[in-house]
């Protein structure tokens, strides 16, 4: 294959600007997708995502255009995602790239995670081009969000492209745009083989497909490869590229992006970030790979009917396969009983793995609120990563506990500014910088403790800037804290899997407001349930749900049999979510009622 007839780029944007649906467009436009096919956005494959209109998996698409001067060019689109979890897999898809087209919406303008994106992709030296899409809004204002665009990002906008996914106008432009600015890839295609894995996954048929891109050497079926990083040896049984179906191809030579099958059983050994080379003729060394990434956020998973402990697990190493970044091991809750402690990059990683168990593998679950790993040293001088509040030592021989703080840079238009310094500060959160990217819009930076933002700071900046804030975060270190364990009585007995840590000028109200919310929550029984909060043994809250004699089938005044069997199935499937604790039975939102505390 020619070189300087391969084009390798991504799409990067803010999460809702729109960069799935011009994908799709640039498919359609090149003649890769049926008409059927038209009708779904086929980058984002799975059901759950489609629903969530977020692309979770980076995607690799070979689209091919035969460009004005009349030549045809291979053009690799490398799919990204768009939410602040997934940043790891932005960066991954941009490193096997030449160019980015930055797509931001010519109505909403320039925001967190278009910088956040923007940057990843400058700093791996990629030719980046502005895309102004959604030009079709009544309220889109293309040239301002342009001066936005030179003014906080610093790149030229006069060639930008304005465009409309949704109505496909610009497409043209943008396909002549990537040939002619985006540099071709470099490479000897008679090198020693040097593949970048930039993802992999496991296929029940094929078993693991590694995505690659090589840019050194070529591979072909039959050829014996090794993975540098893992040691692994294996014979290529496929090489080929999606566009959008798997196309089997000859080999894939330096410059170019596809999928290599070789045999490999388990994901753990095609690992992503690691490089594929020759057994006989290896490179001489491998290529950068990538960070690896840690869970930042922990939570009990239990299923709801302790029988189905080992379809939960069954579904959880099914899901591990195809996810890195997700962990879990098995814990062990006096309330709740067997479950998992599963440890995601983020609350939406978390939120669409808990629904991928509930609706693919049918495990109906009880989750335990979200919790950061704090790390403990004790008098001995251990030094312990906690990841619930079960796992804190007591507190005679705690030294001291230090907690994770993120760097957060938040956008928001200028009249929001007075309500997001104040949620800044009530989360704990130190300033470090406020400044005014444009007239109308500034940028606010908050070094901020973790712990805050996983329960409900996200929604709590929503709603007090209208929407219009978007955040973004790195990590940055580990602090010291005075936190406190926090429990929760129901009738005078701990329930373990509520309990919480928290920072010790906070634990008052936290438990007072727990105690009410979850009053709220907790229906009534046939007695009286006591709720407390206690900091050690010192009780600093309680509330109680009132006892209530409940008969369903009073109603049916004795007669009608199938009615009032149909009325206890109702009132059964109206309990699914329930776990029996002790004498009382608690209801999934009891367990997550720290999220919904308003303070
Ligand atoms: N009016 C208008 N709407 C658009 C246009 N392009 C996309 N949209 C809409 O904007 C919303 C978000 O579009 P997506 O393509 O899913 O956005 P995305 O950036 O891929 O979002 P994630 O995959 O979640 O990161 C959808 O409701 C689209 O229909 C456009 O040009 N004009």
């Amino acid at each position: 294959m020619d070189l300087t007839k391969i084009r390798n780029f991504s799409i990067i944007a803010h999460i809702d600007h729109g960069k799935s649906t011009l994908a799709d467009r640039l498919l359609e436009a090149t003649g890769a997708l049926t008409d059927r096919e038209k009708s779904d956005q086929y980058l984002d494959k799975m059901e759950l995502e489609k629903e969530r209109g977020i692309t979770i998996k980076a995607q690799a698409v070979r689209l091919t255009y035969k460009a004005q001067d009349g030549q045809t060019y291979i053009l690799n689109l490398i799919d990204t995602p768009g939410h602040v979890d997934f940043s790891y897999e932005v960066s991954r898809s941009l490193s096997a790239c030449e160019g980015a087209l930055l797509v931001v919406d010519a109505a909403q303008g320039v925001e967190a995670q278009t910088l956040a994106n923007v940057y990843m992709a400058i700093d791996q030296n990629l030719e980046v081009f502005p895309v102004l899409n959604k030009v079709d809004l009544p309220s889109a204002d293309p040239h301002r969000v342009c001066e936005e665009i030179e003014e906080i990002i610093g790149i030229d906008t006069s060639d930008a492209i304005f465009a409309s996914a949704k109505e496909g106008k610009g497409i043209p432009e943008i396909l002549e745009a990537l040939v002619k600015k985006i540099p071709p890839p470099k490479g000897n295609p008679q090198g020693l083989l040097q593949g970048l894995i930039f993802d992999s996954w496991y296929d029940s048929y094929q078993g693991v497909i590694i995505l690659v891109r090589i840019f050194e050497g070529t591979v072909k079926k039959g050829d014996k490869i090794r993975l540098m990083q893992t040691g692994g040896i294996y014979e290529v049984n496929k090489v080929g590229a999606f566009s959008p179906h798997p196309v089997e191809l000859q080999d894939l030579a330096a410059g170019e992006v596809g999928f290599v099958i070789a045999g490999i059983k388990v994901v753990e050994d095609a690992k992503v970030g690691d490089t594929l080379t020759h057994h006989h003729q290896p490179a001489a060394k491998a290529l950068p790979g990538y960070q690896v990434v840690k869970p930042m956020v922990f939570s009990g998973l239990y299923p709801i009917d302790s029988g189905e402990y080992d379809a939960l697990r069954d579904a959880l190493e099914k899901l591990r396969l195809n996810d890195s970044a997700f962990s879990f091991e098995p814990e062990n809750s006096l309330a709740l009983g067997f479950g998992f402690r599963c440890g995601f990059l983020g609350l939406l990683h978390m939120e669409i793995i808990q629904e991928r168990l509930e609706r693919e593998f049918n495990v109906e679950l009880i989750t335990t609120a979200p919790t950061v790993v704090y790390r403990v040293t004790t008098v001995k001088g251990e030094v312990l990563n906690v990841e619930s509040a079960n796992m804190l030592p007591d507190v005679q021989m705690i030294q001291q506990i230090e907690e994770p703080f993120v760097l957060a840079s938040i956008h928001v238009p200028n009249e929001f500014v007075g309500a997001v310094l104040g949620l800044c500060i009530e989360k704990r959160g130190i300033q470090r910088e406020i400044k005014y990217l444009t007239a109308n819009r500034v940028m606010i930076v908050f070094e901020l403790p973790l712990n805050e933002i996983v329960l409900d700071f996200f929604d709590r900046l929503k709603s007090i800037s209208r929407g219009y804030a978007s955040l973004d975060y790195d990590h940055l270190d580990f602090r010291t804290s005075r936190l406190v364990r926090l429990n929760v009585l129901i009738n005078g007995d701990v329930v373990d899997a509520l309990s919480l840590i928290v920072h010790n000028d906070k634990a008052q109200y936290r438990g007072r407001d727990l105690v009410a919310t979850m009053k709220e929550f907790i229906p009534r029984q046939q007695y009286e349930v006591a709720i407390q909060a206690a900091i050690g043994n010192k009780v600093i809250a309680r509330s109680t749900v009132k006892a209530l004699r409940k008969d369903v089938t009073a109603k049916c005044y004795g007669g009608d049999i199938t009615r009032k069997r149909k009325l206890l199935e109702k009132q059964k499937a109206g309990k699914k979510r329930m776990k029996q604790v002790g004498s009382v039975e608690l209801p999934q939102e009891a367990f997550l009622a720290i999220l919904k505390i308003k303070e």
